[in-house]
């Protein structure tokens, strides 16, 4: 069964031999490892690297977990936190908590803010409930999750002592560097390593997102089995019509070379927001530099119609839209007859919610396309384990080979230097003695 299918047709653009050379090109300069940043290109070939080994490793870390907690903490930011819940969102039922019997723990996120009181909160919610924490930071220097591992270490110990602490917390990091490792060795963590060669917002498919997706219950194998799958359909050497990945890369950039300046990803299913918000990260940070790159932006439909419609629709023609498009909803709910029909909705009476979505998305996609909105559209078949991992991985591919057509390396990151600075410096970080009275001076 394929996983994805991408539809250009109303794309509002046509595929010229030129961005076809420079598709292919990218894809190749990819795979032979010699353009900019190829320091961080294992993601390339993650998928393909995971074994049967691998994958039984952090199913039995998560097995542990599962028995000795009902709440995992999972502590992390960006690439250390939006791959895993875009998954966990996509996998698992919204209303779990709402449900008596809880056969998989409850994951929830902490480091991804400094708010005193989500913190708070969060701390105060899971007093009644057994508790243990993955901690993941692939620098293993980064604030705001450190901030959150301390206390939530500390919470850990209170209650349990040092020695069971040890078997509640399980670190992702580097396998040498940072705080964080040097943390881990001491206290005894069961630890997790990062590849060197794979950034943080490639790193879904590692334990970073893996073992926090095993703990919730998630197919990993699946997710991993889609990535594979489409590793495949994506590679050096697939005819440039035939590689998704390829295609829309050079689509998104025909657009953006003709004014299409800023993005927006879309999805009629909710359980997909959260692959929009690592979706931003992916390409927000791999592709906004040096002055350039579309702005990721997104919508989750139709609720943000309701929101964002009016300007989508008529305000500043300088977006495109994507939109993941979902084939078949798991469930069956049928719109039933109203003898009253008071609500004037008879005419639906015997249609699936689902017929009704799908004519939404529709409409919109032709209402906006007479607005000046060029559509692609990304179907896939069923939000399974398998199809939101080969998602995953296109849109990684199409990252690297989109970031080279632009002419950017969308490997690093080096703008998000700048407001670190300027926070450590306001903190009277040691070492920053001189820019602090600088900064402090602008106030
Ligand atoms: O995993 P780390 O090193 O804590 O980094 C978290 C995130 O912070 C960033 O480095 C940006 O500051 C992202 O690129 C990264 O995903």
């Amino acid at each position: 069964m394929e996983t994805l299918k991408l539809d250009i047709a109303k794309a509002g653009v046509a595929l010229t031999a030129d961005i076809e050379a420079k598709a292919q090109a990218a894809n190749a300069l990819l795979h032979s490892g010699k353009g900019a940043g190829n320091d961080f290109l294992g993601w390339i070939s993650l998928p393909s690297s995971i074994s049967e080994a691998d994958i039984a490793a952090i199913e039995k870390e998560a097995a542990k977990l599962r028995a000795k907690a009902d709440v995992v903490i999972c502590i992390g930011i960006g690439g250390s936190y939006l791959g895993a819940k875009a998954v966990l969102e996509a996998m698992v039922d919204p209303f779990k908590l709402l449900h008596k019997e809880q056969k998989f723990p409850t994951v929830l996120f902490a480091g991804q803010n400094i708010s005193e009181d989500y913190t708070a909160e969060l701390l105060d919610a899971v007093k009644e409930h057994s508790i243990a924490a993955i901690v993941i930071s692939k620098s293993g220097t980064t604030t705001e999750p450190a901030i959150a591992f301390r206390l939530i270490k500390a919470e850990i110990e209170k209650r349990y002592g040092k020695q069971e602490a040890a078997g509640r917390i399980v670190a992702i990091t580097d396998k040498t560097r940072g705080a964080l490792k040097t943390l881990a060795t001491q206290e005894g963590y069961p630890t997790f390593v990062i590849p060197d060669d794979v950034g943080g917002r490639f790193s879904v498919l590692t334990p970073v997102g893996l073992l926090p997706l095993a703990v919730a219950g998630v197919d990993i194998a699946a997710l991993v089995h889609g990535a594979q799958e489409m590793e495949k359909a994506t590679a050096e050497g697939v005819p440039f019509n035939e590689n998704p990945a390829a295609v829309y890369a050079a689509v998104r950039n025909l657009l953006y070379n003709g004014g299409k300046k800023i993005e927006i990803l879309g999805s009629y299913e909710p359980k997909l927001q959260y692959v929009n918000e690592w979706w931003k990260q992916l390409y927000g940070e791999s592709e906004g530099k040096q002055g350039k790159g579309i702005f990721p932006a997104s919508v989750t439909l139709t609720a943000d119609l309701h929101s964002m419609g009016q300007y989508i629709q008529d305000g500043e023609r300088t977006l495109f839209e994507t939109i993941i498009s979902v084939a078949k909803p798991a469930a069956e709910v049928v719109i039933e007859a109203d003898a009253e029909n008071l609500d004037g909705l008879n005419f639906l009476a015997g249609k699936r919610i689902s017929e009704v979505n799908r004519m939404a998305e529709l409409g919109v996609q032709l209402a906006h396309i007479d607005g000046g909105v060029p559509n692609i559209r990304i179907e896939i078949p069923e939000i399974s384990a398998r199809t939101i991992g080969g998602l995953l991985y296109f849109f990684e591919k199409a990252c690297g080979i989109s970031g080279y057509i632009l002419g950017v390396n969308p490997f690093d990151q080096p703008g998000v230097e700048a407001y670190k600075k300027n926070m450590f410096a306001l903190l009277d970080k040691p070492g920053y003695e001189e820019a602090s009275k600088a900064i402090k001076a602008r106030l």
